[in-house]
């Protein structure tokens, strides 16, 4: 199928719903884009609030779909997963100058790109924040109701995107997110390298800073495990609890002992942030 703006690659029956994989021109990252969409069974019938899931590093818009096991909750509490890919992708996409997975294409971290010559492709935060919501609301059924979720550098994306934009969703949670990315290897070289030396332009995109001055954040849930190889040093999970402290912001920031950094832990809790979400969606 193709609409005005989206190609169809795939679709599969799922729960009574509709696990879809669309193409589309972006124009904001300047390429074309593959993402993932799962629809549940009450889109026959009516728009439906949607979950945004950012993945993580090395991720496409497959990870998370294929190993996550969301889409029988989402099924039944009638939520739309939207499943954006982590970076922008193709022929004349700049990647990272050794080939590393933390850097470039599959490592976009969510961030507006000041700095050549990443700058005209790598705009993850307006394509997830604009392009993307303002697309498939106009091209599938769904509702403007919208939450944020994801892992690790996808959670650090839901965290930050969640707390600039608290009128344009409803709830946000992350699985083992890069919490303090100023201060971790992984986010002081993506930093550098998207957005340069300046570091007061790193702010905006750091989680911990912005809950830390947050008036009224959204409804937050994080899960992180203690068996996490990241842990603490890149997630720095430790700012995120001290910033909501600061704030007096109501999260729930909980230890999980025995979980590692893998999609096995995003399935042992994905119900409880499903129905987490639900709650603020439906309400
Ligand atoms: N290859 C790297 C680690 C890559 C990795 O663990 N990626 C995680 C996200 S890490 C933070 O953003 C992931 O989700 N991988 C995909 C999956 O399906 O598990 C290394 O070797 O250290």
């Amino acid at each position: 199928m193709t609409t005005s703006a989206l190609t169809k690659v795939s679709e599969q029956l799922c729960f009574g719903g509709k696990q879809i994989r669309f193409t589309h021109t972006s124009t904001v990252l300047n390429c074309d884009m593959q993402f993932s969409v799962f629809l549940p069974p009450q889109a026959e019938t009516q728009a439906v609030p949607a979950l945004y899931w950012l993945s993580g590093l090395t991720c496409t818009d497959e990870n998370f779909s294929a190993k996550a096991g969301a889409q029988r909750v989402a099924a039944e509490l009638g939520i739309a997963l939207i499943m954006p890919d982590t970076s922008p992708r193709g022929d004349g996409v700049p990647d990272d100058a050794d080939g590393a997975y933390d850097f470039g294409l599959g490592a976009g971290f969510y961030v507006n790109a000041t700095r050549e010559p990443f700058a005209k492709h790598y705009r993850m935060y307006d394509y997830i924040v604009s392009e993307l919501p303002q697309l498939l609301e106009a091209e599938l059924p769904l509702s403007a109701k919208r939450a944020i979720s994801g892992h690790s550098m996808g959670g650090h994306g839901a965290l930050v995107i969640g707390l600039r934009n608290s009128e344009r969703y409803s709830s946000m949670s992350a699985f083992s997110p890069i919490c303090n990315p100023v201060n971790c290897p992984w986010g002081i070289k993506a930093f550098s390298g998207y957005l340069g030396d300046d570091k007061s332009q790193w702010q905006q995109y750091d989680a911990s800073v912005l809950l830390a001055a947050a008036q009224d954040p959204l409804p937050l849930l994080v899960d992180q495990g203690i068996a996490d190889n990241f842990y603490p040093e890149q997630l720095r999970t430790e700012s995120l609890i001290a910033a909501a402290k600061q704030s007096g912001a109501k999260a729930d920031i909980r230890i999980q002992a025995g979980y590692d950094h893998s999609y096995y832990f995003i399935a042992s809790f994905i119900e409880q942030h499903l129905r987490f979400h639900a709650k603020y969606l439906m309400g």
